[in-house]
């Protein structure tokens, strides 16, 4: 569904060259969940936003279901960490979920049936009336999140979304996310600095190195599929797995 080959991004500005990402290439199946690591600085969000089509890759190429992306793609939806920013205070909840739909051009009655199915999905339906700055920050992001999987994109990218909530909401929502990616078997890249939530969402962890970027190592996830924040956490192989991933890191940090 996702290909990332050879990809490079250099950024120019007079009198500063910085190489963001050397060269990263790797594919995301149809329905996988693919989390990506690395240390501060590394260009996980470079790289989200240039498959995103938001920023212009400086050579190589990011494929969606075999087309070229080259502006951000109709079959892609973006979860930020800014709710803050990402939601139109002006708006209430239903009107920013239903937004992306108006620009699909789907009809009316569909796009209320989309709004209300997605907010209930997320726990929000008694919510469609008020305004972001009426709820709370892990309200916010679940309408972030219900915002795109009302557009029902083939692929969804998520740029550390739950980076700036507290940890009780935040393994809510990793829960949120792992139910509506099972329900849904909507292809997602995940960037994360969190080990533990790669780990514990992914089915596949890339950990990148410190810029200029190249993925040091990309991990296949060998625990039970169904998640559970004390079962899965407290599993022997959780504990290798993020330890093992944390010393790539530290490895990382120390090449740089
Ligand atoms: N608009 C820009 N212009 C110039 N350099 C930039 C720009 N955006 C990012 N960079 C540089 O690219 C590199 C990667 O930044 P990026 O924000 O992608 O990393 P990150 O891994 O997401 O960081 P963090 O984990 O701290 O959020 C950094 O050296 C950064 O200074």
């Amino acid at each position: 569904m996702l290909e990332i080959s050879s990809l490079n991004k250099v950024y120019e500005s007079p009198g500063r060259r910085v190489e963001a990402i050397s060269s990263i290439t790797f594919e995301v199946g149809t329905g996988e969940l693919v989390c990506v690591v690395g240390p501060s600085g590394c260009g996980k969000t470079t790289l989200l936003r240039c498959v995103a089509g938001l920023l212009p890759v400086s050579a190589g190429q990011v494929r969606v279901a075999g087309t070229p992306v080259t502006g951000p793609p109709p079959s892609m939806a973006v979860v930020f960490q800014e709710y803050g920013r990402s939601l139109f205070p002006w708006m209430t909840v239903r009107q920013n979920v239903e937004l992306p739909l108006k620009e699909k051009r789907l009809p009316a009655a569909r796009r209320r049936e989309l709004v209300a199915d997605s907010l209930a999905a997320v726990g929000l339906g008694d919510a469609a009336d008020a305004h972001p700055w009426q709820l709370s920050g892990g309200m916010q992001q679940r309408v972030a999140i219900a915002r795109a999987v009302a557009y029902e994109p083939q692929v969804l990218l998520m740029d550390e979304p739950f980076a700036a909530v507290d940890a009780q909401t935040r393994a809510d929502l990793e829960d949120l996310i792992l139910r509506l990616w099972r329900e849904l078997g909507v292809t997602t890249l995940f960037v994360t600095h969190d080990i533990d939530e790669a780990v514990y969402l992914g089915q596949r962890v890339i950990v990148l190195s410190s810029s200029p970027t190249v993925i040091m190592e990309d991990l296949k996830i060998e625990l039970p599929p169904e998640r559970d924040q004390l079962i899965t956490r407290s599993l022997p192989q959780f504990g290798e797995l993020r330890g093992h991933v944390y010393r790539q890191i530290q490895r990382a940090r120390g090449t740089r």
